[in-house]
């Protein structure tokens, strides 16, 4: 058994196989660009407590192993493999992966690895100290037949391959983390925590290792959400190879659908149709229009007003109302002109109710006063919540609702610097207390260098928010891990952008499949779609994309590239008035910076900004 593992060391894995067996240890340890494994064959699959025993083990002995960039490697990295060698069929059940002897090879496979040469003879190095009782064994060098699957000598590369293979290591975060992210992994909360931190930190990063962190420590379901639809699904891929032995335990879906399956579950009848919402609003405005336009005229500024402000932060009374600081909002109001709005609110209300229509709001409001009424049956162990900063306080209070008190079961993970829709709130006023659990990572590990820089431009001097009120970190002040990177920027008439879209790509040194071309608004998506059928160049829109590489160029809006990250991005910024155009100027403003630099710092190596001066289409 032991021997089909060593022969892989022609193939540039590392085996270290235990002198005398010792049934509270493993077997062997294997090292390879997939990572560390510690491996342990037996004729049954080890109970809960044995396999305890043996991780916390692994990850003990492990434990310092340093990366050539001073990372540590994660304790969470350290996978357990049981092997069967009589059985048929394995199953994996959270703590280790069981594998038949005949399905050895997915321990090989190609699409697990993510770590270079030289970081897994670094880690074989470092382990041999590490691992007294253990011996190196090896296939002499002489029988080596391939070369090195999923392996390059860095002194065969040619230049291509050369920045093929740095874009690689940035799925190192499988196996290295910094040591301050190695911290919040571990670390035990006593109630709601929170990990702040500019763009491309690695808050995502640190949140999946802590699942699988939290996960190997519980039993029951665990639970990944943000406010996008399609991030979750993306994360689910990168989770799933950093932890496949939890299979489905952790759940990854988008907060409006837990809720909508939640009350489902309950038959809880939902009625959730955007276009008659839209119709719902568009009557009240008519109503009210004359009685707001002096403050102002666009309607999407009170739609927002609505959405964000008064149903999101679940406001029942005018007097509430009159009340509430609107954080973030442009249009000072004094009571009487809050009362109009409220009058709006009201009609809008009816409409709604006159149809049997639920909007967003709705929803979460639902469920909250559903899990109210009666709690999970089965609790989740953990639940974290992504992109929290663009999430209502009502979706805040479901979420603390849903994942009750106790330690670690609340994990709140954002950057307020990237809210990409109007409307502000902190922590504490979704009853969220996280005062002495707050976290904030400080070096972007996703930008290189001058694209980091380019992306600083839209970094406002104002004063940046932890989420709950006291100062954050902004991406101006963030370290630097890369170097490097290509950032280039166009202006012309729209009639040219075509031309300079097609010469971006030409020169952009990433696949298309490997770029995202990301505009401000709806309209926009359509005018660049347009361009790129055109141009015969294959694209997918990203309300589609679940993270596979399919060659396509991804198209969407900001607020569907947010918490993604590409190789290369093209932006195109349509004339001035792109984010938010209908909010008064200063908001506007400011909600258009946090848009831009969420579009900007989306790009790993390759940045291409275009401007295009006349917005009339
Ligand atoms: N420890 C690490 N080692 C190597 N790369 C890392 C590490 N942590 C993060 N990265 C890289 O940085 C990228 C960004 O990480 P992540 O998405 O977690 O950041 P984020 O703070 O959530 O970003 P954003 O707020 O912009 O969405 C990852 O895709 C990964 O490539």
């Amino acid at each position: 058994m032991l021997s089909a593992l060593v022969a892989r060391t022609a193939d540039g894995w590392h085996v270290l196989v235990r002198h005398e067996p010792h049934d509270k240890k493993a077997d062997a340890f294997l090292i390879g660009p997939s990572g560390v494994s510690a491996v342990v064959i037996c004729e049954h699959p080890p109970d809960d407590a044995t396999a305890q025993i043996l991780l916390r083990q692994a990850e003990q002995r492990c434990a310092g192993i340093r990366s050539s960039r001073g990372q540590v490697l994660a304790r969470t990295a350290v996978h357990l493999v049981a092997i069967l060698p009589g059985a048929h069929d394995a199953r994996s059940d959270g703590l280790y992966r069981a594998l038949a002897e005949k399905d050895i090879d997915k321990l090989f496979r190609r699409d697990t690895t993510h770590l270079e040469r030289r970081e897994v003879e670094g880690i074989a190095e470092q382990a041999r100290d590490r691992l007294p009782g253990y011996l190196p064994l090896r296939v002499s060098t002489t029988e080596r037949t391939a070369e090195p699957a999923g392996l390059l000598d860095v002194e065969d590369l040619t230049e291509d391959q050369l920045a093929a293979a740095q874009q690689r290591s940035f799925e190192s975060w499988m196996t290295f983390l910094h040591p301050q992210q190695q911290a919040v992994v571990t670390r035990n909360y006593n109630g709601p925590a929170r990990i702040s931190g500019p763009a491309g930190t690695g808050k995502t990063v640190v949140a999946l290792h802590r699942l699988r962190h939290l996960a190997r420590r519980s039993s029951g379901p665990l639970l990944f959400t943000t406010f996008v639809r399609t991030l979750p699904l993306v994360h689910q891929q990168s989770f799933h190879r950093l932890a496949p032995e939890l299979g489905d335990r952790v759940e990854f879906t988008n907060l409006h659908a837990w809720a909508r399956g939640f009350l489902s579950s309950r038959n809880k009848e939902v009625n959730l149709d955007s276009r008659r919402i839209t119709t719902a609003f568009s009557l009240a405005w008519t109503v009210h229009r004359e009685s707001l336009t002096d403050l102002e005229p666009t309607h999407s500024y009170w739609e927002t007003e609505i959405d964000r402000v008064i149903k999101g932060r679940g406001l029942r009374t005018l007097e509430d109302y009159v009340k509430v600081t609107r954080k973030g909002r442009g249009v000072r109001l004094d009571s009487g002109q809050r009362e109009r709005v409220w009058r709006l609110y009201q009609t809008y209300q009816h409409n709604l109710h006159d149809r049997g229509l639920h909007d967003y709001n709705d929803v979460l409001g639902m469920a909250l006063t559903e899990l109210r009424r009666e709690p999970l049956e089965t609790p989740y162990a953990a639940v974290v919540v992504d992109e929290v900063q663009d999430i209502t306080l009502l979706g805040l209070r479901m979420l603390n609702e849903l994942a009750g008190d106790g330690a670690n079961r609340l994990l709140l993970v954002g950057d307020g610097q990237q809210q990409v829709y109007s409307g502000g709130w902190r922590l504490s006023d979704a009853g969220i207390p996280v005062q002495g659990r707050g976290e904030i990572l400080r070096v972007n590990y996703r930008n290189r260098a001058k694209v980091l820089e380019f992306a600083q431009r839209f970094d406002a001097t104002n004063r940046v928010d932890d989420l709950d009120g006291a100062a954050g970190v902004a991406l101006r002040d963030v370290e630097s891990a890369n170097t490097g990177g290509t950032t280039r920027s166009w202006q012309g008439p729209e009639l040219e952008l075509p031309d300079a879209l097609s010469a971006a790509l030409r020169i952009s040194p990433v696949p298309p499949g490997q770029t995202a071309l990301i505009v401000f608004k709806q309209r926009d998506l359509d005018c660049v779609a347009s361009i790129l059928r055109k141009a015969d160049v294959p694209f997918l829109d990203l309300k589609h994309y679940q993270g596979d590489d399919d060659g396509k160029v991804k198209i969407g809006t900001v607020h569907r590239a947010k918490g993604l990250d590409f190789q290369a991005v093209l932006v195109v910024q349509f004339g001035q008035d792109d984010a938010g155009g209908e909010a008064p100027e200063d908001e506007a403003r400011e909600l258009r910076g946090r848009q831009h630099l969420v579009a900007a710092t989306r790009a790993r190596d390759f940045l291409w900004w275009g401007v295009v001066e006349s917005p009339e289409r």
